[in-house]
C-alpha cells in the first residue's frame, strides 16, 4: 500500500499544500519549527483518524482559520484504482471521516485498513510517562492487530462510563437512594469484556515480545537482554469478584478502581525497570525496537490476510538528529533491504539525509519546508 498524494487546507501550520509521493522513500527538509512534523502528523491522521501529537482535534485547525482539511490517495497496489481517505474537521463540529467521499458510520471501522508507525521523539515518553500511556499505547496497536479487540474495547469503556456516573451520582446525591440492581446489571455486562481484554492482550504480548526482543537485539548489538511482560489483576481473579471485593471502595472513590482499565505493562533490561535504570540510549533503543516490533507484527498480520496493504507506511520523525550513527545505521538497513515498503522522514540537513541515505536503493524523493509552504526539490 502506498499513499500517492497528499492535500491539505488549513492544516496546524498550512494554508494550502499539495504534494505527490513516491512509492519509496520520501523527505520532508526544513528548520526546526517550519513543519514537517505537522507532515507526518497529516499522514498519521489519515492512517489512524487522529492526530499523534494532540489529543484535541481542534488544535489541529490553522490558527485563524475555522476548518481543516487532510485529504489522500491511497493506492493498494500499482494498477488498482486509488481510495481517497479524507479526514475534516469545523471548529464546534464533529470530526468526519470519508472513504471515496462516503461517511464512515463509525470511525474504528477505518482502523487498520491503512497502517501507519511513527518513530518520534516521543516514543521514550512510554517508558517515563504512566501505565496510561502504555495501555493506550497497545491497545491501538491491538486495536490495528485485531478489530474485534476494538469492538471490545470501546464497548467496555462505554460501560466503564457508565459504572463510574452511576458511583458519583450516588456519592453527589445520596438523597436518590443507590440503585444497585444497575449497578449489578453493568458488572454482569462489563465482567466478561473486561476478561477478554486482558485475555486478549496477554495472547498478543506473548507474540510480540520475541519480534521486540530480537529488534532490540540487533540495535544494541545483543549486549543486554530485555523483557515485556502484562500485568492484570484479571488474570488471576475473576473479575466479577474483584467488582464484588472492589464495591465499597469503588463507592467511596466514586470510581471504577479495579479492571482492565488498570492494567499495566512492565518494561524490563536485564530483570531491571527500563525507567530509572536504563540509560538514556537504552532507553531510546527500547523504544524504538517496540516500534519496529510493531511494524513487523502489523506486516505479518497484513500477510496473513492476504491483504494487498501488505506493509504499514512508515514514519520517522527526527531520526537523524536524535539517534546515534549505529542506530541510524541499523534503521537504514532496514529501509535499504526492502524490509519498509514506503517511507517518510524528516531532517533539518539534506547533505546528511542524502549521506545517510547513498546506499538506499528505493527511489528517493525530497521535499523542502519552509514555513508551511512546502516544495518538492
Ligand atoms: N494550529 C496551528 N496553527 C498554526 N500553526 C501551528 C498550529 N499547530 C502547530 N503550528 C505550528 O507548526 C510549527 C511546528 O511544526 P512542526 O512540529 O511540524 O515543525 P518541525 O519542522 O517538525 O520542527 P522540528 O524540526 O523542530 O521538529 C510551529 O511553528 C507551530 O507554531
Amino acid at each position: 500500500m502506498t499513499l500517492d498524494s497528499l492535500q491539505l487546507l488549513f492544516f496546524k501550520n498550512y494554508e494550502a499544500a499539495s504534494l505527490q509521493f513516491t512509492p519509496g522513500l520520501n523527505c520532508f527538509i526544513g528548520d526546526n519549527g517550519s513543519g514537517k512534523t505537522n507532515l507526518l502528523d497529516a499522514v498519521h491522521y489519515l492512517s489512524l483518524s487522529k492526530s499523534a501529537l494532540t489529543p484535541i482535534d481542534g488544535n489541529s485547525i490553522k490558527q485563524g482559520a475555522d476548518f481543516f482539511v487532510v485529504k489522500g490517495n491511497f493506492r493498494a497496489d500499482a494498477d488498482d484504482a486509488p481510495e481517497t481517505i479524507q479526514v475534516s474537521l469545523r471548529q464546534g463540529q464533529k470530526k468526519v471521516l470519508t472513504h471515496d467521499k462516503q461517511p464512515y458510520e463509525r470511525m474504528a471501522d477505518h482502523i487498520g485498513r491503512y497502517p501507519a508507525v511513527l518513530i518520534s521523539p516521543y516514543d521514550t515518553d512510554l517508558i517515563r510517562e504512566g501505565s496510561e500511556e502504555r495501555r493506550k499505547y497497545f491497545d491501538s496497536l491491538l486495536s490495528q492487530f485485531d478489530h474485534g479487540f476494538l469492538d471490545v474495547l470501546i464497548a467496555y469503556n462505554a460501560l466503564l462510563r457508565q459504572r463510574n456516573a452511576l458511583l458519583k451520582q450516588a456519592a453527589e446525591r445520596p438523597s436518590q437512594g443507590f440503585d444497585r440492581d444497575y449497578l449489578l446489571a453493568i458488572d454482569d455486562q462489563l465482567a466478561p469484556l473486561g476478561e477478554q481484554l486482558s485475555e486478549q492482550r496477554a495472547v498478543f504480548i506473548e507474540r510480540f515480545t520475541p519480534l521486540f526482543q530480537q529488534h532490540y537485539q540487533q540495535l544494541a548489538d545483543g549486549r543486554e537482554s530485555v523483557s515485556l511482560t502484562y500485568r492484570s489483576q484479571l488474570l488471576e481473579t475473576e473479575f466479577g469478584q474483584l467488582l464484588r471485593q472492589n464495591e465499597r471502595r469503588d463507592f467511596v472513590m466514586q470510581r471504577t478502581t479495579a479492571g482492565a482499565h488498570r492494567d499495566d505493562f512492565v518494561f524490563l533490561l536485564d530483570g531491571l525497570p527500563v525507567k530509572g535504570y536504563a540509560s538514556q540510549g537504552q532507553q531510546k533503543s527500547y523504544a524504538i525496537a517496540l516500534k519496529l516490533a510493531q511494524f513487523e507484527i502489523l506486516t505479518l498480520r497484513a500477510a496473513a490476510l492476504g491483504t494487498a496493504a501488505t506493509k504499514p507506511l512508515l514514519l520517522l520523525d527526527d531520526i537523524f538528529d536524535r539517534l546515534d550513527d549505529k542506530r541510524i545505521a541499523r534503521l537504514l538497513e532496514l529501509v535499504a533491504n526492502d524490509t519498509f515498503g514506503q517511507v517518510f522522514l524528516t531532517d533539518t540537513n539534506l547533505a546528511r539525509t542524502d549521506r545517510a541515505l547513498a546506499n538506499v536503493q528505493a527511489p528517493i524523493r525530497r521535499f523542502s519546508v519552509q514555513a508551511g509552504t512546502v516544495i518538492q526539490l
